[in-house]
């Protein structure tokens, strides 16, 4: 059994965070295991709190779960500040274990999830430890401190990224205002590919990012390249947002059964 790992925070509606990431490994046939940072009380509409782990208690959460069980791969997604960024970067560094950074910042409803100090310790942490990094357009404007408009803008973001160590640059569509939701995607060693599908008009995409991510840690923990677990997640992702469930009054999640009845479609351009 491949076994990999959230970093996360909870969404205690279930739709992003822990929940998204473990319905997904589970729905990828993956074993999930998880290190929470933060609590949230959270639902389609909104977050109404926070309630953080302690460092320590994020520390030992890992400690737990490496001491005995092998992980494959992992992905990170909430980490909420720079003093917990340092020490799953501390312990990270001495692993040999592939790892996806979704550098989340803000819920769709506009609440931070990362505190504003965080975001350097993310820079010098943690990217350049990792295998894989997924901005959002906001999030790789944040990260490289250059306004994204332009496809030339996102070239020059994910070079920036790409200078900072990380293996691999997905920089996601899913915020550009583009007839298609196109992922472009940049390696260290120059190639790029894009992957395009059809957009969806929908307010039902909350933990569109998460779930994203969770799928390409979930292939990577099976085996698959880089490369593939990338466009296969994208594949994931686009029929959980194609079908969505219509639950909640906000910004309903993604449908993680989505993918028992429903393959969708997505274009790879070299
Ligand atoms: N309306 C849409 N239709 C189709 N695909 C979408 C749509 N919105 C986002 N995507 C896709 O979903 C994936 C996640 O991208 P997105 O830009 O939504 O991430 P995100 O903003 O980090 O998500 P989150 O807000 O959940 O953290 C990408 O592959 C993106 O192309
Ligand atoms: C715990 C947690 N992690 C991540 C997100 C981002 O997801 P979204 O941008 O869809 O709100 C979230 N809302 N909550």
């Amino acid at each position: 059994m491949n076994i990999v790992m959230t970093i996360a925070g909870s969404d205690s509606g279930g739709g992003a965070g822990i929940q998204a990431d473990l319905k997904t490994f589970q729905e990828l046939d993956v074993f999930g295991t998880s290190v929470i940072t933060a609590l949230t009380a959270q639902n389609t509409l909104g977050v109404h709190g926070i309630f953080p782990a302690t460092p320590e208690f994020v520390e030992q959460q890992l400690n737990a779960v490496l001491d005995d069980l092998k992980v494959k791969a992992l992905k990170t997604g909430m980490l909420f500040s720079k003093e917990i960024i340092e020490r799953i970067a501390k312990k990270l560094r001495e692993q040999q274990i592939q790892i996806v950074v979704d550098p989340v910042m803000i819920a769709k409803g506009g609440h931070a999830l990362l505190k504003e100090d965080a975001v350097q310790a993310m820079i010098k942490e943690l990217i350049p430890i990792a295998t894989v990094v997924t901005p959002n357009i906001p999030e790789a404007e944040a990260i490289t401190g250059m306004a994204i408009d332009t496809e030339e803008d996102i070239k020059q973001a994910a070079e920036k990224l790409l200078s900072i160590g990380v293996g691999c640059v997905v920089m996601k569509g899913g915020h550009m205002d583009e007839p298609t939701a196109t992922d472009r995607i940049y390696f260290q060693d120059g190639s790029t590919f894009q992957l395009k599908s059809k957009r969806i008009h929908t307010k039902h995409t909350h933990g569109t990012g998460c779930t994203f991510s969770a799928a390409i840690t979930a292939y990577l923990g099976r085996g698959f390249s880089v490369k593939d677990s990338i466009i296969e997640a994208k594949k994931y992702v686009q029929s959980a947002i194609e079908n969505p469930l219509h639950i909640g009054n906000g910004h309903g999640p993604t449908n993680h059964f989505a993918h028992r009845f429903h393959s969708a479609e997505v274009e790879v351009i070299e």
